[in-house]
């Protein structure tokens, strides 16, 4: 099984750095997602793996294999990589047994087997092979392209932002079908987004980058939990960072006197806390006045100025007993906080 490993990877445009010194490993059979904004650099580091664009400097290998660099740039069709475009990446008129099988040496395109194998895997009906692209779903269609791109077997499959033509509703259900059916390949696999929900449920370990740089790559739950830096933090769910001062583990803040997760200096500091942490309390607490509020079914978001001076922030609570915009309530704040130091900057920076 092959590992993906990236070592000190640059890359430019003209005189554009895109990316910066990316040092990344993918584990054998490993699902990770590459999350980042509009334009931070993701599609490239995907099109270097891929062997599309060569790197300016650096190192890609697969497993042992270096596919780019001490002098050695192997070319896409031998890199054996499988990729998963955006959409539209299907020929429109071929069947959908065709498209899966188009990437099988011609011996086996007839294969049955393997056909009916690769409809399976992606959870497709075995009554679709017959189908046009146009006959399919969204979602239906980017199964297809993930069973073309998994036919010949591939030790690595790139995935560019394969759901984000789906609604959302469709989203979810591809995404946990693709995910599914790339962990029962064994393949190792990136997938490349910019919606955090998505890289959060899916992969196994988020990398995060930003202008180009990798700034952090952990677990979902380790990112959430304990992001590098408060532009991190913001990026990944919502977040509020409020200015503090550390004494002895602890901060104060306007939110009350709050345990620090993470070993911090005494002094001027800003404190992470989500607002899943911050209750309504019947009686104590810091009194806010509720400005607005967005109802989701299942919770709600709302916003509270604190009083008497601010600042907004954001609130988290169930879905029953909900206060009215401009009723007055108290709140209090659950659980531990990271702290960062005071100047740290938001993201992107
Ligand atoms: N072939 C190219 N020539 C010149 N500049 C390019 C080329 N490809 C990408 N870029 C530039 O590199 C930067 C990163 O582009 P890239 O497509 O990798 O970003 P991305 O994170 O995938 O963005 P998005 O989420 O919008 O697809 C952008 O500023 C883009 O304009």
């Amino acid at each position: 099984m092959t590992a993906l490993s990236l070592h000190e990877v640059t890359k430019s445009f003209g005189t554009h750095r895109v990316l910066e010194g990316i040092d990344l490993h993918v584990p054998a059979q490993g699902l990770i997602a590459v999350l980042g904004p509009s334009g931070c650099g993701k599609t490239t580091l995907l099109r270097l793996i891929a062997g599309f664009a060569v790197p300016d400097d650096g190192r890609i290998a697969f497993g042992e294999r270096t596919v780019f660099g001490d002098g050695r740039t192997v070319p896409p069709q031998r890199r054996k990589v499988g990729y998963v475009p955006q959409e539209g990446a299907l020929f429109p008129h071929r069947t959908v047994a065709a498209n899966i099988t188009f990437g099988l040496p011609r011996r086996d395109r007839g294969s049955q087997d393997r056909l009916h194998e690769l409809l399976a895997l992606v959870g497709l009906d075995q009554r679709l092979a017959t189908r046009f692209p146009h006959q399919l779903s969204g979602g239906q269609q980017q199964r297809v392209a993930l069973a073309r791109a998994l036919a010949p077997r591939p030790s690595v499959v790139l995935l560019d932002e394969p759901f984000s033509s789906l609604d959302a509703g469709l989203r979810e259900g591809t995404g946990r079908a693709v995910a599914a059916a790339l962990r029962a390949t064994g393949a190792t696999a990136v997938l490349v987004t910019h919606d955090q929900a998505e890289a959060l449920s899916l992969a196994d370990r988020v990398a995060v980058l930003r202008n180009g740089r990798l700034v952090q790559f952990d677990t979902p739950a380790e990112l959430y939990r304990r992001p590098h830096d408060p532009g991190v933090a913001q990026f990944i769910g919502d977040a509020v960072l409020l200015p503090a001062e550390i004494r002895g583990g602890k901060a104060d803040c306007v939110l009350g006197t709050l345990v620090v997760r993470n070993p911090s200096a005494d002094g001027p500091a800003q404190v992470l806390i989500r607002p899943e942490q911050i209750r309504l309390q019947a009686a104590t607490g810091i009194t806010a006045r509720v400005d607005d509020l967005s109802y989701y079914g299942h919770d709600a978001t709302l916003r509270a100025m604190l009083l008497p001076g601010g600042p907004q922030i954001t609130v988290r609570v169930g879905a029953g007993d909900l206060p009215e915009p401009g009723t007055m309530i108290r709140l209090a704040v659950s659980g531990d906080v990271l702290a960062y130091p005071a100047d740290k900057g938001a993201f992107p920076d």
